[in-house]
């Protein structure tokens, strides 16, 4: 930690230590850039990245009853058995990079009764349908943000400074769709991709189910009432735990489509939090690269995944640990004797 030192100050120290490794000027690209964040967000000239955690929160939609969504509304619970066992895509990518994770049922449509691994910080079984009402109430939203910052908190007096999320729930891109709309301003149908699937015919039906929410709903400018509106319990969760990671000074690793929808709600509530935030990959969902535009971030990774659960910050995480490995162990000009320009 640096101390009678100011930000300017460490800011010249961070890209002085950063230009002075052997290299030439500017030639580790992203890396270096992804470098001085981490230095800044923990305020140090030698960064450490501490219990990396990823946690995934649940939910089901009501709007996935309506058909919006390849599977069935089923498939959250089904899947969050899953992901607690072990068998899911992040699940195995989390063991493989040595990441904590843990899953929260924000709202599934299931009651799990006691399960290991599995937070209960249910708020409802499922939000209503938001085509015909809000998706939630205003105290189920203040829950939501109460609840998920309590674990975010947790997972910080356990000393992790770097944090992911993740999601499931099935009929989720609508919800996502449909914040990113209000917030970002973009035209609706922009906003609408195929989710788990879709094909031409279920995509004009989800768009035009999303436009009839929208004429009912009408324009919305109030990030919480957007987010009371249109979010699942899991997103809301999630907008909630970025808020409190941010509030901790952690490091935030944003995921895919629905995760960055959550982010675009924070970012609304409170524009420092970008600072913080690392973006992790590109999702296939066709309405990301526009989220990502709009926020003017670039993310680590594209691998043409679409399945969310935080895969994409699980398996950037290692690009995070080479960043940091280098700021702290590469030599300098001076100490390897290598002449500079
Ligand atoms: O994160 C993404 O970029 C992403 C893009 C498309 C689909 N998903 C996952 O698929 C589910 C939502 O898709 P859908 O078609 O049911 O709205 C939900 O469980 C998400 O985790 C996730
Ligand atoms: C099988 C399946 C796994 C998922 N993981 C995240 N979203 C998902 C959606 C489906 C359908």
């Amino acid at each position: 930690m640096i101390q009678n030192s100011t930000t300017t100050t460490l800011n010249e120290q961070l890209q002085q230590k950063i230009d002075l490794k052997t290299k030439p000027l500017g030639a580790l690209g992203l890396l270096e850039k992804l470098a001085f964040q981490i230095g800044m967000v923990q305020q140090s000239l030698t960064p450490q990245l501490i219990n990396p955690t990823i946690l995934l929160f649940a939910g089901d939609h009501g709007v996935a009853k309506a058909g919006v969504s390849a599977y069935p509304p089923e498939v959250t619970f089904q899947m969050v058995m899953n992901i607690v066992q072990g068998g899911a895509a992040v699940t195995v990518f989390c063991k493989q990079n040595k990441l904590d994770f843990l899953t929260i049922d924000a709202g599934v449509n299931y009651d799990f009764g006691i399960v290991d691994g599995l937070i209960d910080n249910k708020i409802n079984f499922g939000t209503k349908n938001f085509i015909v009402e809000k998706a939630m109430t205003r105290n189920e939203l203040d829950l939501c943000l109460e609840k998920s910052a309590q674990v975010v908190n947790q997972v910080a007096d356990n000393d992790c400074n770097v944090i992911g999320f993740g999601e499931m729930g099935i009929g989720n891109t609508s919800s996502a769709s449909m914040i990113m709309h209000h917030i970002t301003k973009i035209p609706l149908k922009d906003c609408i991709g195929r989710g788990t699937g879709l094909d031409e015919e279920q995509l004009n039906k989800k768009i035009e189910l999303l436009s009839e929410a929208n004429e009912f709903h009408g324009a919305l400018n109030d990030p919480m009432e957007i987010l009371q509106t249109y979010g699942g319990f899991e997103v809301a969760q999630i907008c909630g735990a970025m808020v409190a990671a941010y509030k901790n000074r952690m490091l935030i690793l944003v995921d895919g489509f629905i995760a960055t929808s959550a982010f675009l709600v924070a970012q609304a509530l409170y524009p420092e939090i970008k600072d913080y935030a690392v973006f992790c990959h590109n999702s296939n969902e066709i309405g990301h690269q526009k989220m990502l535009n709009y926020l003017e971030v670039k993310p680590l990774l594209n691998l043409e995944m679409r399945v969310g659960e935080g895969t994409g910050c699980a398996l950037a995480y290692p690009i995070l640990e080479n960043a940091v490995a280098f700021l702290n162990e590469m030599a300098s000009f001076e100490s390897a004797g290598v002449s500079n320009k």
